[in-house]
Protein backbone atom coordinates (compact mmCIF):
# COMPACT_ATOMS: atom_id res chain seq x y z
CA UNK A 1 0.00 0.00 0.00
CA UNK A 2 2.78 2.59 0.78
CA UNK A 3 4.25 1.71 -2.83
CA UNK A 4 1.25 2.75 -4.12
CA UNK A 5 0.72 5.44 -1.98
CA UNK A 6 4.18 6.92 -2.75
CA UNK A 7 3.62 6.99 -6.49
CA UNK A 8 0.28 8.35 -6.00
CA UNK A 9 0.92 10.97 -4.64
CA UNK A 10 3.94 11.66 -6.72
CA UNK A 11 1.87 11.38 -9.72
CA UNK A 12 -1.30 13.18 -8.75
CA UNK A 13 1.17 16.11 -7.86
CA UNK A 14 2.62 15.80 -11.67
CA UNK A 15 -1.67 16.00 -12.87
CA UNK A 16 -1.48 19.14 -10.84
CA UNK A 17 0.67 20.64 -12.91
CA UNK A 18 -0.14 19.34 -15.95
CA UNK A 19 -3.28 20.61 -15.63
CA UNK A 20 -3.83 24.15 -17.93
CA UNK A 21 -4.49 27.18 -15.70
CA UNK A 22 -7.29 28.86 -14.96
CA UNK A 23 -8.31 31.75 -17.64
CA UNK A 24 -8.40 35.08 -15.37
CA UNK A 25 -11.84 36.19 -15.03
CA UNK A 26 -13.23 39.55 -13.92
CA UNK A 27 -15.88 38.54 -11.63
CA UNK A 28 -17.90 42.05 -11.95
CA UNK A 29 -18.27 41.50 -15.83
CA UNK A 30 -20.00 38.52 -15.29
CA UNK A 31 -23.09 38.78 -16.49
CA UNK A 32 -26.36 37.18 -15.95
CA UNK A 33 -30.11 37.51 -15.98
CA UNK A 34 -32.28 39.85 -14.11
CA UNK A 35 -35.43 40.91 -12.96
CA UNK A 36 -37.42 43.52 -14.49
CA UNK A 37 -37.64 46.09 -11.76
CA UNK A 38 -34.02 47.13 -11.02
CA UNK A 39 -33.42 49.61 -8.88
CA UNK A 40 -29.99 51.21 -7.69
CA UNK A 41 -30.25 50.67 -3.50
CA UNK A 42 -27.11 48.71 -2.35
CA UNK A 43 -29.42 45.78 -1.94
CA UNK A 44 -30.49 45.87 -6.02
CA UNK A 45 -26.60 46.29 -6.86
CA UNK A 46 -25.82 43.18 -5.23
CA UNK A 47 -28.65 41.34 -6.60
CA UNK A 48 -27.38 42.92 -9.99
CA UNK A 49 -23.74 41.53 -9.10
CA UNK A 50 -25.28 38.10 -8.11
CA UNK A 51 -27.11 38.28 -10.99
CA UNK A 52 -23.75 38.50 -13.73
CA UNK A 53 -23.04 34.96 -13.39
CA UNK A 54 -25.52 32.65 -15.76
CA UNK A 55 -26.23 35.07 -18.71
CA UNK A 56 -25.69 32.45 -21.64
CA UNK A 57 -25.03 35.46 -23.97
CA UNK A 58 -21.74 37.45 -24.22
CA UNK A 59 -22.30 41.26 -24.44
CA UNK A 60 -19.62 41.92 -25.80
CA UNK A 61 -16.30 43.81 -24.63
CA UNK A 62 -17.35 47.51 -25.01
CA UNK A 63 -20.44 46.40 -22.42
CA UNK A 64 -18.17 44.35 -20.35
CA UNK A 65 -15.82 47.18 -20.03
CA UNK A 66 -19.16 50.13 -19.15
CA UNK A 67 -20.20 47.36 -16.40
CA UNK A 68 -16.46 46.88 -14.74
CA UNK A 69 -15.81 50.63 -15.16
CA UNK A 70 -19.32 51.36 -13.53
CA UNK A 71 -18.63 48.60 -10.72
CA UNK A 72 -15.30 50.00 -10.06
CA UNK A 73 -16.53 53.45 -9.72
CA UNK A 74 -19.64 52.31 -7.25
CA UNK A 75 -17.74 50.16 -5.08
CA UNK A 76 -13.94 52.23 -4.87
CA UNK A 77 -14.98 55.77 -6.02
CA UNK A 78 -13.35 57.68 -8.70
CA UNK A 79 -10.11 56.15 -10.33
CA UNK A 80 -7.38 56.36 -8.01
CA UNK A 81 -4.56 53.54 -9.50
CA UNK A 82 -1.81 54.16 -12.11
CA UNK A 83 -2.44 54.01 -15.49
CA UNK A 84 -1.34 50.42 -16.66
CA UNK A 85 1.61 50.50 -19.60
CA UNK A 86 0.14 50.93 -22.86
CA UNK A 87 1.21 47.25 -23.94
CA UNK A 88 -0.53 46.17 -21.26
CA UNK A 89 -4.04 46.04 -23.29
CA UNK A 90 -6.37 44.93 -21.07
CA UNK A 91 -5.65 46.59 -18.05
CA UNK A 92 -5.44 49.91 -20.22
CA UNK A 93 -8.86 49.19 -21.72
CA UNK A 94 -10.10 49.03 -17.75
CA UNK A 95 -8.37 51.93 -16.81
CA UNK A 96 -9.42 54.08 -19.41
CA UNK A 97 -13.06 52.83 -18.82
CA UNK A 98 -12.82 53.74 -15.01
CA UNK A 99 -11.02 56.70 -15.61
CA UNK A 100 -13.55 58.05 -17.91
CA UNK A 101 -16.10 58.10 -15.58
CA UNK A 102 -14.43 60.89 -13.75
CA UNK A 103 -16.05 62.07 -10.79
CA UNK A 104 -19.00 60.19 -11.73
CA UNK A 105 -21.26 59.96 -7.58
CA UNK A 106 -20.78 56.61 -5.99
CA UNK A 107 -24.60 56.13 -6.04
CA UNK A 108 -25.06 57.13 -9.44
CA UNK A 109 -22.66 54.33 -10.96
CA UNK A 110 -24.47 51.93 -8.87
CA UNK A 111 -27.72 53.43 -10.42
CA UNK A 112 -26.29 52.77 -13.71
CA UNK A 113 -24.61 49.56 -13.09
CA UNK A 114 -28.33 48.30 -12.16
CA UNK A 115 -29.67 49.86 -14.91
CA UNK A 116 -27.66 48.11 -17.58
CA UNK A 117 -27.62 44.44 -16.02
CA UNK A 118 -31.48 45.22 -16.08
CA UNK A 119 -31.27 46.24 -19.51
CA UNK A 120 -29.22 43.61 -20.66
CA UNK A 121 -31.25 40.75 -19.01
CA UNK A 122 -34.27 41.88 -20.81
CA UNK A 123 -32.45 41.47 -24.05
CA UNK A 124 -31.02 38.14 -23.08
CA UNK A 125 -32.67 35.31 -24.50
CA UNK A 126 -32.17 33.25 -21.66
CA UNK A 127 -35.78 32.95 -19.34
CA UNK A 128 -35.91 34.46 -16.05
CA UNK A 129 -37.13 32.19 -14.22
CA UNK A 130 -34.94 32.70 -10.91
CA UNK A 131 -33.47 36.19 -9.57
CA UNK A 132 -30.75 35.85 -7.11
CA UNK A 133 -31.85 35.13 -3.51
CA UNK A 134 -30.25 38.84 -1.81
CA UNK A 135 -30.29 38.23 1.56
CA UNK A 136 -28.69 35.10 1.45
CA UNK A 137 -24.71 34.32 1.78
CA UNK A 138 -23.53 33.66 -1.91
CA UNK A 139 -21.38 30.63 -2.37
CA UNK A 140 -17.73 31.41 -1.60
CA UNK A 141 -17.18 30.97 -5.66
CA UNK A 142 -18.87 31.73 -9.07
CA UNK A 143 -18.96 27.91 -9.15
CA UNK A 144 -22.10 27.83 -7.50
CA UNK A 145 -24.78 30.48 -7.74
CA UNK A 146 -28.20 30.25 -5.41
CA UNK A 147 -31.40 32.16 -6.38
CA UNK A 148 -34.54 32.32 -4.92
CA UNK A 149 -38.04 33.74 -6.45
CA UNK A 150 -41.59 32.27 -6.41
CA UNK A 151 -41.28 29.60 -4.00
CA UNK A 152 -38.44 28.15 -5.47
CA UNK A 153 -34.82 27.95 -4.17
CA UNK A 154 -32.75 26.75 -7.33
CA UNK A 155 -28.86 25.86 -6.87
CA UNK A 156 -27.06 25.88 -10.20
CA UNK A 157 -23.91 24.16 -10.88
CA UNK A 158 -22.10 27.05 -13.13
CA UNK A 159 -18.80 25.75 -13.99
CA UNK A 160 -19.73 25.08 -17.45
CA UNK A 161 -16.58 25.14 -19.00
CA UNK A 162 -15.63 21.83 -16.85
CA UNK A 163 -19.16 20.44 -17.63
CA UNK A 164 -20.11 21.14 -14.02
CA UNK A 165 -17.73 18.76 -12.57
CA UNK A 166 -18.10 18.81 -9.00
CA UNK A 167 -14.37 20.52 -6.77
CA UNK A 168 -13.89 20.33 -2.93
CA UNK A 169 -15.56 23.70 -2.67
CA UNK A 170 -18.58 22.93 -4.26
CA UNK A 171 -19.44 20.05 -2.45
CA UNK A 172 -19.32 22.68 0.89
CA UNK A 173 -20.90 25.20 -1.04
CA UNK A 174 -23.66 22.66 -1.91
CA UNK A 175 -23.55 21.47 1.34
CA UNK A 176 -23.82 25.39 2.68
CA UNK A 177 -26.49 26.01 0.17
CA UNK A 178 -28.88 23.07 1.24
CA UNK A 179 -28.57 24.16 4.63
CA UNK A 180 -29.32 27.41 3.92
CA UNK A 181 -32.49 26.55 1.75
CA UNK A 182 -33.82 23.92 4.34
CA UNK A 183 -34.84 26.70 6.40
CA UNK A 184 -35.64 29.68 3.98
CA UNK A 185 -39.17 30.62 3.27
CA UNK A 186 -39.30 28.57 0.02
CA UNK A 187 -41.70 25.39 -0.51
CA UNK A 188 -39.16 23.53 -2.94
CA UNK A 189 -35.18 23.30 -3.60
CA UNK A 190 -34.01 22.63 -7.27
CA UNK A 191 -30.44 21.69 -8.07
CA UNK A 192 -29.29 22.53 -11.94
CA UNK A 193 -26.59 22.85 -14.28
CA UNK A 194 -25.38 25.92 -16.43
CA UNK A 195 -24.46 24.95 -19.88
CA UNK A 196 -24.98 22.04 -22.21
CA UNK A 197 -23.89 19.54 -18.78
CA UNK A 198 -25.85 19.00 -15.77
CA UNK A 199 -23.06 17.83 -14.08
CA UNK A 200 -19.71 15.50 -14.99
CA UNK A 201 -19.39 14.29 -11.34
CA UNK A 202 -16.40 14.51 -8.93
CA UNK A 203 -13.74 16.79 -10.40
CA UNK A 204 -10.82 13.84 -10.85
CA UNK A 205 -8.74 16.81 -10.43
CA UNK A 206 -9.25 16.97 -6.97
CA UNK A 207 -7.41 13.96 -6.53
CA UNK A 208 -4.46 16.53 -7.44
CA UNK A 209 -3.91 18.24 -4.07
CA UNK A 210 -2.65 16.04 -1.43
CA UNK A 211 -2.49 16.98 2.25
CA UNK A 212 0.83 16.68 4.13
CA UNK A 213 -0.51 13.54 5.79
CA UNK A 214 -0.24 11.98 1.98
CA UNK A 215 -2.98 10.10 0.27
CA UNK A 216 -4.37 8.00 2.89
CA UNK A 217 -5.17 11.44 4.51
CA UNK A 218 -6.49 12.58 1.28
CA UNK A 219 -8.85 9.12 0.97
CA UNK A 220 -9.87 9.74 4.36
CA UNK A 221 -10.83 13.43 4.28
CA UNK A 222 -12.69 12.53 0.76
CA UNK A 223 -14.64 10.03 2.93
CA UNK A 224 -15.85 12.67 5.19
CA UNK A 225 -16.31 14.73 2.43
CA UNK A 226 -18.21 12.22 0.93
CA UNK A 227 -20.10 11.11 3.90
CA UNK A 228 -21.37 14.73 4.86
CA UNK A 229 -22.56 15.67 1.83
CA UNK A 230 -24.66 12.39 0.92
CA UNK A 231 -26.01 13.40 4.78
CA UNK A 232 -27.27 16.28 3.70
CA UNK A 233 -29.39 14.90 0.53
CA UNK A 234 -30.67 12.59 3.23
CA UNK A 235 -32.21 14.59 5.75
CA UNK A 236 -33.22 17.86 3.44
CA UNK A 237 -36.56 18.47 4.99
CA UNK A 238 -38.30 20.09 2.17
CA UNK A 239 -39.42 18.93 -1.97
CA UNK A 240 -36.09 18.66 -3.20
CA UNK A 241 -36.22 18.48 -7.43
CA UNK A 242 -33.42 18.13 -9.91
CA UNK A 243 -33.81 19.81 -12.99
CA UNK A 244 -31.25 17.60 -15.48
CA UNK A 245 -30.17 19.97 -18.28
CA UNK A 246 -28.13 17.55 -20.01
CA UNK A 247 -25.47 14.88 -18.80
CA UNK A 248 -25.21 13.73 -15.45
CA UNK A 249 -21.89 11.29 -14.63
CA UNK A 250 -20.96 9.91 -11.49
CA UNK A 251 -22.03 11.66 -7.92
CA UNK A 252 -24.39 13.79 -9.79
CA UNK A 253 -26.12 10.65 -10.76
CA UNK A 254 -25.95 8.38 -7.70
CA UNK A 255 -27.53 11.88 -5.70
CA UNK A 256 -30.80 11.71 -8.07
CA UNK A 257 -31.86 8.21 -6.07
CA UNK A 258 -32.07 10.80 -2.91
CA UNK A 259 -34.30 13.58 -4.99
CA UNK A 260 -38.47 13.41 -4.50
CA UNK A 261 -38.62 14.24 -8.75
CA UNK A 262 -35.90 14.23 -11.25
CA UNK A 263 -37.11 15.88 -14.42
CA UNK A 264 -34.58 15.66 -17.72
CA UNK A 265 -34.26 16.81 -20.80
CA UNK A 266 -34.03 14.59 -23.61
CA UNK A 267 -30.53 15.54 -23.94
CA UNK A 268 -29.86 14.20 -20.68
CA UNK A 269 -27.78 10.41 -20.56
CA UNK A 270 -27.19 8.78 -16.98
CA UNK A 271 -23.81 7.46 -16.11
CA UNK A 272 -21.73 5.92 -13.47
CA UNK A 273 -18.64 4.53 -14.61
CA UNK A 274 -17.37 3.41 -11.53
CA UNK A 275 -15.82 0.37 -12.14
CA UNK A 276 -14.07 1.87 -15.03
CA UNK A 277 -12.73 4.32 -12.52
CA UNK A 278 -12.03 1.62 -9.88
CA UNK A 279 -14.31 3.19 -7.70
CA UNK A 280 -17.76 1.68 -6.18
CA UNK A 281 -20.78 3.30 -5.93
CA UNK A 282 -21.99 5.69 -3.59
CA UNK A 283 -25.10 8.82 -3.04
CA UNK A 284 -26.69 5.33 -1.03
CA UNK A 285 -27.28 4.36 -4.81
CA UNK A 286 -26.40 0.48 -3.54
CA UNK A 287 -29.63 0.70 -1.99
CA UNK A 288 -31.79 3.76 -4.05
CA UNK A 289 -30.82 2.11 -7.70
CA UNK A 290 -32.04 -1.38 -6.74
CA UNK A 291 -34.83 -0.63 -5.04
CA UNK A 292 -36.03 1.98 -8.11
CA UNK A 293 -34.86 -0.64 -10.85
CA UNK A 294 -33.98 -3.99 -9.78
CA UNK A 295 -31.33 -5.55 -9.01
CA UNK A 296 -29.89 -6.60 -12.42
CA UNK A 297 -31.02 -2.88 -14.30
CA UNK A 298 -28.71 -1.23 -10.99
CA UNK A 299 -25.97 -3.70 -11.54
CA UNK A 300 -26.32 -2.85 -15.50
CA UNK A 301 -25.31 0.49 -13.91
CA UNK A 302 -22.82 0.61 -11.20
CA UNK A 303 -21.02 -2.29 -12.02
CA UNK A 304 -21.01 -2.06 -15.87
CA UNK A 305 -21.02 1.39 -16.19
CA UNK A 306 -24.25 1.20 -18.76
CA UNK A 307 -25.06 4.89 -19.81
CA UNK A 308 -28.81 5.11 -19.89
CA UNK A 309 -30.48 7.79 -22.27
CA UNK A 310 -32.99 9.89 -20.21
CA UNK A 311 -36.17 8.05 -21.91
CA UNK A 312 -34.50 4.18 -20.42
CA UNK A 313 -33.62 6.06 -17.13
CA UNK A 314 -37.57 7.06 -16.95
CA UNK A 315 -39.08 4.17 -18.00
CA UNK A 316 -36.59 2.83 -14.85
CA UNK A 317 -37.66 4.99 -12.70
CA UNK A 318 -35.04 6.87 -11.63
CA UNK A 319 -36.28 10.09 -13.65
CA UNK A 320 -39.80 11.17 -13.33
CA UNK A 321 -40.39 12.62 -16.55
CA UNK A 322 -38.54 13.52 -19.73
CA UNK A 323 -39.14 16.44 -22.07
CA UNK A 324 -38.16 17.74 -25.45
CA UNK A 325 -34.98 19.94 -25.04
CA UNK A 326 -36.41 22.75 -26.95
CA UNK A 327 -39.25 23.28 -24.66
CA UNK A 328 -37.74 21.92 -21.30
CA UNK A 329 -37.05 24.92 -19.22
CA UNK A 330 -40.53 26.10 -19.91
CA UNK A 331 -41.98 23.57 -19.41
CA UNK A 332 -40.15 22.54 -16.14
CA UNK A 333 -40.29 25.93 -14.66
CA UNK A 334 -43.58 26.08 -15.38
CA UNK A 335 -44.67 23.16 -13.58
CA UNK A 336 -42.49 24.02 -10.38
CA UNK A 337 -44.07 27.35 -9.91
CA UNK A 338 -47.47 25.66 -9.86
CA UNK A 339 -46.24 23.02 -6.97
CA UNK A 340 -44.39 25.93 -5.54
CA UNK A 341 -47.97 27.37 -4.66
CA UNK A 342 -49.00 24.51 -2.23
CA UNK A 343 -49.69 24.58 0.64
CA UNK A 344 -45.64 24.71 1.75
CA UNK A 345 -45.77 22.99 5.19
CA UNK A 346 -48.02 19.50 4.08
CA UNK A 347 -45.48 19.37 1.52
CA UNK A 348 -42.35 19.45 4.00
CA UNK A 349 -44.41 17.12 6.32
CA UNK A 350 -45.97 14.48 3.68
CA UNK A 351 -42.17 14.48 2.45
CA UNK A 352 -40.29 13.66 6.04
CA UNK A 353 -43.36 11.23 6.27
CA UNK A 354 -42.07 9.64 3.08
CA UNK A 355 -38.33 10.06 3.94
CA UNK A 356 -38.12 9.08 7.97
CA UNK A 357 -39.12 5.52 7.37
CA UNK A 358 -35.82 5.08 5.08
CA UNK A 359 -33.53 7.75 7.27
CA UNK A 360 -31.80 5.88 9.61
CA UNK A 361 -31.31 2.77 6.68
CA UNK A 362 -29.89 5.70 4.03
CA UNK A 363 -27.41 6.95 6.65
CA UNK A 364 -26.20 3.56 7.53
CA UNK A 365 -25.67 2.79 3.62
CA UNK A 366 -23.47 6.35 3.22
CA UNK A 367 -21.74 5.34 5.89
CA UNK A 368 -20.35 2.28 4.43
CA UNK A 369 -20.12 3.33 0.92
CA UNK A 370 -18.25 6.24 1.88
CA UNK A 371 -15.80 3.59 3.42
CA UNK A 372 -15.55 1.44 0.44
CA UNK A 373 -14.94 4.03 -1.15
CA UNK A 374 -12.15 5.71 0.45
CA UNK A 375 -10.04 2.27 0.49
CA UNK A 376 -11.30 2.25 -3.44
CA UNK A 377 -9.21 5.69 -3.61
CA UNK A 378 -5.96 4.41 -2.77
CA UNK A 379 -6.47 0.86 -5.18
CA UNK A 380 -4.37 0.45 -8.18
CA UNK A 381 -7.17 0.67 -10.01
CA UNK A 382 -8.48 4.04 -9.16
CA UNK A 383 -4.77 5.43 -9.07
CA UNK A 384 -4.53 4.65 -12.90
CA UNK A 385 -7.81 5.50 -13.77
CA UNK A 386 -7.38 8.63 -12.32
CA UNK A 387 -3.91 9.25 -14.11
CA UNK A 388 -5.45 8.30 -17.15
CA UNK A 389 -8.20 10.98 -17.33
CA UNK A 390 -5.42 13.49 -16.47
CA UNK A 391 -2.72 12.74 -18.92
CA UNK A 392 -5.88 12.83 -20.96
CA UNK A 393 -5.62 9.65 -22.46
CA UNK A 394 -9.58 8.23 -21.74
CA UNK A 395 -12.80 9.34 -22.03
CA UNK A 396 -15.29 7.66 -20.68
C1 LIG B 1 -15.54 13.73 -2.25
C2 LIG B 1 -16.68 13.13 -2.98
C3 LIG B 1 -16.27 12.08 -3.96
C4 LIG B 1 -17.46 11.46 -4.58
C5 LIG B 1 -17.17 10.33 -5.52
C6 LIG B 1 -17.64 10.69 -6.86
C7 LIG B 1 -17.46 9.90 -7.90
C8 LIG B 1 -17.78 10.35 -9.26
O1 LIG B 1 -18.44 11.33 -9.53
S1 LIG B 1 -17.12 9.35 -10.47
C9 LIG B 1 -17.33 10.25 -11.97
C10 LIG B 1 -16.20 11.22 -12.20
N1 LIG B 1 -16.36 11.85 -13.48
C11 LIG B 1 -15.76 11.43 -14.58
O2 LIG B 1 -15.03 10.46 -14.58
C12 LIG B 1 -16.01 12.24 -15.84
C13 LIG B 1 -14.71 12.65 -16.46
N2 LIG B 1 -14.98 13.45 -17.65
C14 LIG B 1 -15.17 12.92 -18.89
O3 LIG B 1 -15.12 11.74 -19.10
C15 LIG B 1 -15.46 13.89 -20.01
O4 LIG B 1 -14.91 15.13 -19.66
C16 LIG B 1 -16.98 14.04 -20.27
C17 LIG B 1 -17.53 12.73 -20.87
C18 LIG B 1 -17.74 14.39 -18.98
C19 LIG B 1 -17.22 15.19 -21.28
O5 LIG B 1 -16.45 14.96 -22.45
P1 LIG B 1 -16.38 16.09 -23.59
O6 LIG B 1 -17.74 16.51 -23.97
O7 LIG B 1 -15.47 15.58 -24.65
O8 LIG B 1 -15.75 17.34 -22.85
P2 LIG B 1 -14.27 17.50 -22.29
O9 LIG B 1 -13.73 16.20 -21.80
O10 LIG B 1 -13.44 18.24 -23.28
O11 LIG B 1 -14.53 18.40 -20.99
C20 LIG B 1 -14.40 19.80 -20.99
C21 LIG B 1 -13.46 20.17 -19.87
O12 LIG B 1 -14.02 19.76 -18.64
C22 LIG B 1 -13.09 18.93 -17.94
N3 LIG B 1 -13.84 17.95 -17.16
C23 LIG B 1 -14.99 17.36 -17.48
N4 LIG B 1 -15.35 16.52 -16.52
C24 LIG B 1 -14.41 16.58 -15.55
C25 LIG B 1 -14.25 15.93 -14.29
N5 LIG B 1 -15.14 15.07 -13.81
N6 LIG B 1 -13.16 16.24 -13.57
C26 LIG B 1 -12.26 17.13 -14.01
N7 LIG B 1 -12.37 17.79 -15.21
C27 LIG B 1 -13.43 17.50 -15.95
C28 LIG B 1 -12.28 18.30 -19.03
O13 LIG B 1 -11.05 17.86 -18.51
C29 LIG B 1 -12.14 19.46 -19.99
O14 LIG B 1 -11.16 20.32 -19.42
P3 LIG B 1 -10.11 21.08 -20.36
O15 LIG B 1 -9.41 20.02 -21.18
O16 LIG B 1 -9.23 21.78 -19.41
O17 LIG B 1 -10.94 22.00 -21.21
Amino acid sequence: MAGVAGRLARRWCLGALSSPLQVARFPALQLHLCGPAMRGSQKDFENAMNQVKLLKKDPGNEVKLKLYALYKQATEGPCNVPKPGVLDFINKAKWDAWNALGSLPKETARHNYVDLVSSLSASSESSSQVTPAADRKQPGSDALVVTSQDGITSITLNRPDKKNALTTQMYHDIMLALEAASKDDSAITVLTGNGDYYCSGNDLTNFTDIPPGGVEEKARSGAVLLRGFVDCFIDFPKPLVAVVNGPAVGISVTILGLFDIVYATDRATFHTPFSHLGQSPEGCSSYTFPKIMGPSKATEMLVFGKKLTAREACAQGLVTEVFPDSTFQKEVWARLKAYSKLPPNAMRISKQVIRNREKEKLHAINAEESSTLQERWLSDECVNAVLSFLSKKAKL
